[in-house]
């Protein structure tokens, strides 16, 4: 049994207008609350605790200042909203966080008004926030806008665009940098060196925003403020100040983002004195008043369930090893037989499971930051130059770099390997993660060859024939979590480009599966013989070029063929169905049904509940295959 935190401030508030009511002692007394309630909540559900646990104070601070929910706080990513959950009204199901049902793990404007702008995908904070204030200042009933951005999240190309945005605007509006020094990974690139620099630049000459900002500190606390006395701070570059200044903000910091006592006056003032956009860079520490978190490596990113008086996590027992890491032994073995193999991940090392090659090959693997568009242009270039780019990145993210994809890497035939992490439904992360949409976005390039792994040695057999195609780009999809448990070669073998393969011979119906979800078709095949129905089993293997000869003969010996795949309609069904209709072979002899998700985004929950709310379970595909063959369920007591 957990045993719940005693939490007297926070038992008093309902929301944020009763912590406008209290004065500092006790808000920063609610923040010792507010931490321990997340601690409690989270070692229930799992979740992104580190970045959480980083932000309490300044949650509280900003909600203690401005009047939300009208004036508008937009978390970036949206991960580390579980204070701000606590604290705005829904303490009562914070215990549901990621469940099925339960709270989302990310900000949601469905589920609080307390949310004006969803997210899960980094950067976006800063462009959504501006577009708040122009409405604001266009009359549209909202305050202002506050956007907390980490200091993984600025180093993606759409906060400076924001912000490049803001700055000539000039208009009211609060950016809060929250610099804890890490991303999911420890950060990389020269914005981090340069905030980091932040830190340790001389004070500047106070400009007159600061010395406004310094007289509105209450005289007492002027002593504790060392930086919030230094408002604005001189990081020279080349210009007059930091490049937040460059960019038109006023900059302000840093400031210890634990205290208190630097952040309401801080806070404060800013709300009282700005005019235009100001930028306050507040210094935190990710997973900060959990020695679990703020020690691990991660510093508690992302955790399952744990005891909170060992911080011991509940360790799955995997069955087999994870997609992810078949994937990433596989490219290190590809990358031992040629030197010109190099990957390139977006601030998903171990997510993508590129480290594994990193840790044998460190100078053979580029992790570019939050910029997936920056990383598929850059895996363009070094292909152009001779070499042989993984672009490993998950399915959701590569959204955030297609054109770079379309324009870059395909239509220069530039032979870049997309190693397509994530694809289809991920479970708890949601419908923000799912990876829905690449069959379609990149079956529909010319140039592209696109492969989707029906088990982990298939995934094997593909990072092969991925090393070795080198006439253009090619991707491949695997899923989130373990494989099958299937045993694994040394190493892959290479498979013909757009050649599927049959799994197994039945003579009713044909069940032709691109990906991941072949067990599950062969689940229903299991079923299917329950009913006497025998199936024919093929893995497609290839979305593109599309194995035709094993589609006909498909469609020659059996009443119907159903395609299964794990992602949205416009995929890989779609490319079977163009092809049919356009030779005329869509003529009733053969009955022909697609199964993908549905035209709706699923709710998170565990995936085999997504898949089971998509419809896409192995009873849904028999009962389809009966359903389209005109066959009648025969006994009794078998569901399909
Ligand atoms: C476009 C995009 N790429 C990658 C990710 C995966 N991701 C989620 S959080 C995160 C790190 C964010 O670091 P930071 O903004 O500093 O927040 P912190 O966790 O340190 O509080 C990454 C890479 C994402 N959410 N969106
Ligand atoms: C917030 C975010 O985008 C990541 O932390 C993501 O939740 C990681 O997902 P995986 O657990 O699938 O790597
Ligand atoms: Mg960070």
């Amino acid at each position: 049994m957990t045993i719940r935190p005693q939490t007297p401030f926070l038992d008093s508030v309902s929301g944020p207008a009763d912590i406008r009511r209290m004065n500092d002692t006790a808000i920063a007394n609610l923040a010792d609350d507010v931490r321990a309630e997340v601690i409690s909540a989270v070692s229930e559900t799992g979740g992104h605790l580190g970045s959480s646990l980083g932000v309490v104070e300044l949650t509280v601070a900003i909600h203690a200042v401005f009047d939300t929910p009208r004036d508008k706080l937009i978390f970036d990513v949206g991960h580390q909203c579980y204070p701000h959950k606590v604290i705005t009204g829904r303490r009562d199901r914070i215990r549901t966080l990621r469940q099925e049902g339960g709270l989302s793990g990310f900000t949601k404007r469905a589920e609080s008004d307390y949310d004006p702008f969803g997210a899960a995908h980094s950067s976006t904070s800063i462009s959504a926030a501006l577009g708040f204030t122009v409405g604001r200042d266009m009359g549209m009933p909202t305050g202002d806008a506050i956007a907390v951005i980490g200091d993984g999240s600025i180093s993606a190309g759409m906060a400076y665009e924001a912000m490049n945005n803001a700055g000539s605007e000039g208009r009211r509006l609060f950016v809060i940098l929250n610099d804890n020094e890490m991303s999911i990974a420890p950060p990389v690139g020269a914005m981090s060196k340069y905030l980091s620099g932040l830190y340790a630049s001389p004070v500047g000459e106070l400009h007159k925003m600061a010395e406004g900002f310094e007289a509105a500190l209450p005289g007492p606390l002027r002593d504790h403020a060392r930086r919030a006395r230094h408002l604005v701070t001189g990081m020279q570059t080349g210009g007059s100040g930091t490049l937040f200044e460059e960019l038109g903000f006023s900059y302000v910091g840093p400031i210890d983002g634990h205290d208190m006592r630097q952040l309401l006056p801080v806070l404060r003032a800013a709300r009282t004195r700005a005019t235009g956009p100001v930028l306050i860079h507040v210094c935190t520490k990710k997973g900060k008043g959990y020695a679990p978190a703020e020690t691990s490596a991660d510093r508690g990113h992302g955790v399952s369930k744990f005891d909170v008086e060992s911080g011991a996590q509940a360790k799955s027992r995997p069955n087999a090893p994870s997609y992810t890491k078949v994937f990433g032994t596989a490219l290190a073995t590809e990358a031992q037989m040629d030197p010109a193999i190099v990957a390139v991940t977006a601030a998903m090392p171990s997510g993508t499971g590129v480290d594994i090659m990193g840790a044998r090959f460190k100078n053979r693997v580029f992790d570019v930051g939050i910029a997936e568009q920056h990383g598929v242009t850059f895996a363009a270039g070094m292909a152009a130059s001779g070499l042989k780019p993984f672009c490993a990145i998950y399915s959701t993210f590569l959204q955030r770099g297609y054109d770079q994809v379309v324009h870059d890497v395909a239509l220069q035939n530039l032979p870049v390997r997309f190693a397509i992490d994530r694809a289809g439904l991920v479970g708890a992360d949601g419908p923000t993660h799912a990876g829905a949409f690449d069959i379609g976005f990149m079956a529909a390039l010319p140039n592209m060859v696109v492969m989707a792994a029906g088990d982990e040695v298939e995934l094997m057999h593909m990072v092969r024939t991925a090393a070795a195609y080198d006439e253009g780009p090619i991707a491949f999809r695997y899923p989130r979590g373990e494989g099958v448990g299937i045993e694994l070669p040394e190493r892959g073998e290479i498979i013909e480009i757009g050649k599927g393969r049959i799994v197994q011979e039945g003579s009713d119906v044909a069940i032709l599966c691109f990906g991941a979800h072949l067990a599950e078709c062969q689940k229903a095949a299991e079923k299917l013989a329950a009913q006497g129905v025998t199936a024919t089993i093929a893995d497609a293997r290839f979305a593109k070029p599309l194995d035709r000869a094993l589609i006909r003969q498909l469609l020659r010996n059996h009443k119907a063929l159903i395609t299964v795949e794990q992602g949205a309609k416009g995929g890989f069904g779609a490319m079977v169905l163009h092809d049919l209709a356009n030779d005329g072979l869509l003529d009733g002899r053969c009955q022909v049904r697609t199964m993908t998700l549905p035209d709706r985004y699923i709710d998170h929950a565990a995936p085999d509940a997504m898949y089971a709310d998509a419809g896409l379970t192995a009873v849904d595909i028999a009962a389809t295959a009966m359903q389209a063959a005109g066959i009648e369920v025969k006994r009794q007591g078998v569901t399909v």
